[in-house]
């Protein structure tokens, strides 16, 4: 799928949609610290967003230690960000939603 980098002010429309999601000084990537009870939601939380990745076919930059997952989102394709990176997000918040403490 051919994606076309959102502008900075399109960018900024779109964070208002999510909750605790930084854009980065570039403007590039988007990131996020999911924080969980343990390890097991934590993964829990992977497996699913995962799968929405794979749906997507757009993946995920990201680090898992224990309960934190940090997330970094941007579409390398196209040099930044794009309307995948924040169904992505959004998807994130979805499966993040029973889990995260
Ligand atoms: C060939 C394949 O479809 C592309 O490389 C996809 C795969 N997943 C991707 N994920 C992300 N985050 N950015 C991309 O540009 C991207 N491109």
């Amino acid at each position: 799928m051919k994606m076309e980098r959102l502008e900075r002010t399109a960018v900024e429309a779109q964070l208002t949609e999510l909750s605790g999601w930084v854009l980065n000084d570039a403007g590039s990537s988007i990131s996020k610290t999911f924080k969980f009870a343990n390890f097991v939601e934590a993964f829990g939380f992977m497996t699913q967003a995962a799968l929405a990745a794979e749906k997507l076919n757009h993946h995920p930059e990201w680090f898992n230690v224990y309960s934190r997952v940090d997330v970094t989102l941007n579409t390398h394709d196209a040099g930044g960000l794009t309307e995948l990176d924040f169904k992505l997000a959004k998807a994130m918040e979805k499966a993040a939603a029973r889990g995260v403490v």
